[in-house]
């Protein structure tokens, strides 16, 4: 079996992963656009930018030429942040032989049209068959994993063989890698998760408590689960890792972005003041925008989401979001639970 693997995107998360590939024997040929971060990269075998204080493989190859990097290889692994996804999609596709398997990483919308990254993929790479891409998600944080800390994850495919194939050159002591047929679901937990991340900072950094947080986060998990089940997702999928799993750690991890953005926003801070001191890709942010708008699309009631679009676009306080939120007219808490119940008496 062939195991060399191209990754586009030398930040945390495609470095994290270019170590777990490297940790397997997979000849690994790093993407990263500045040559300061190759340089160190190829002498120092560090990325001390995105992951300060670990050591990379020595085997670990980088360089700022895609075409170089693509060049040879069956297998792709993108992990660029969605603002910068179909860029540097499109300037791949000339170096994408049919034939080759893309599994890409990234958690978010196109931010143009609110296309899934998947789409995207489809759009700009037509030589691609479907079959040949996957997408990988789950609860794993870039700092842990590069620390050779126990993570599991999921990877979907439409095609069993691709799952598998990722799954094979992924898995290892430290990393689980799971398959999954639901793209659709998969990639859509991974991208909204963030928003619900950005709700939970706000709870926090106001203090409101364990109740909020966990409140937040099951009702979270509901919104995401309707919209995503609206655009074909598998209802199951949002109780797994790509689901569930990321959702409770990106709301619980003091290594979440958007957990901190949403924390420090909550203090005081402004969008653009948070953003800048992040020095990373805060994926939350133009998630909630897309997902506002895919809610209307689809005609989804997703009273967090808007809340969270409110105070970040909208200048709403967030006390005043809150008290709109609790204050909303009477629901069940499962619709289709309500309706199906027979015994239930009125
Ligand atoms: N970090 C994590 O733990 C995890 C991240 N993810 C997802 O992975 C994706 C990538 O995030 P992550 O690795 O964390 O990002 P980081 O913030 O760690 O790094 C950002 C990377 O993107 C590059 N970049 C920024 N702008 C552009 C651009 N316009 N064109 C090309 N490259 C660009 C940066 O290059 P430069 O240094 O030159 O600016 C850098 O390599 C996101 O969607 C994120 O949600 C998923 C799971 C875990
Ligand atoms: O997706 C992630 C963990 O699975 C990363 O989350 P943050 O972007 O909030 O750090």
């Amino acid at each position: 079996m062939d195991r060399s693997v191209a990754v586009i995107g030398a930040g945390s998360w495609g470095t994290a992963l270019a170590m777990v590939l490297a940790d397997n024997g997979c000849k690994v040929s790093l993407w990263a656009r500045r040559q300061e971060v190759v340089d160190e990269i190829l002498s120092e075998h560090t990325n001390s930018r995105y992951l300060p204080g670990v050591k990379l493989p020595d085997s670990i190859v980088a360089s700022t030429d895609l075409e170089f990097v693509l060049e040879g290889t069956n297998q792709v692994l993108v992990v660029t942040p969605s603002l910068a996804f179909r860029e540097t999609i499109k300037q791949m596709s000339p170096f994408i032989k049919p034939g080759i398997k893309l599994l890409h990483a990234t958690k978010g919308f196109d931010s143009q049209n609110l296309e899934r990254l998947s789409q995207v993929i489809e759009q700009e790479i037509p030589q691609l068959h479907p079959f040949d891409m996957a997408v990988l998600s789950g609860p794993s944080h870039a700092e842990e994993v590069s620390r050779r800390s126990p993570t599991t994850v999921v990877v979907a495919s439409e095609k069993q063989a691709t799952a598998e194939l990722f799954q094979d050159l992924l898995m290892n002591a430290y990393f689980r890698v799971y398959t999954n047929p639901d793209v659709i679901g998969t990639e859509l937990g991974g991208a909204l998760k963030n928003i619900i991340a950005l709700g939970v900072g706000f709870s926090d950094g106001l203090e409101f408590g364990d109740n909020a947080r966990a409140a937040l986060i099951t009702r979270g998990l509901t919104e995401i689960s309707r919209l995503g089940v609206s655009m074909g997702a598998a209802q199951m999928t949002f109780a797994g890792l790509a689901g569930v799993g990321d959702l409770i750690v990106t709301c619980t991890s003091k290594h979440s972005r958007n957990w901190r953005t949403g924390f420090q926003l909550a203090q005081g801070k402004k969008l653009e003041e948070a953003l800048a001191s992040m020095n990373m890709v805060v994926e939350g942010v133009n998630a909630t925008k897309a997902a506002y708008q895919l809610a209307e699309r689809h005609q989804v009631v997703m009273p967090i989401t808007f809340a969270i679009y409110s105070v970040l676009f909208e200048g709403k306080r967030i006390r005043q979001a809150v008290e709109e939120l609790m204050g909303r007219g009477k629901t069940h808490e499962i619709e289709e639970v309500a309706r199906l119940s027979m015994k239930w008496k009125s």
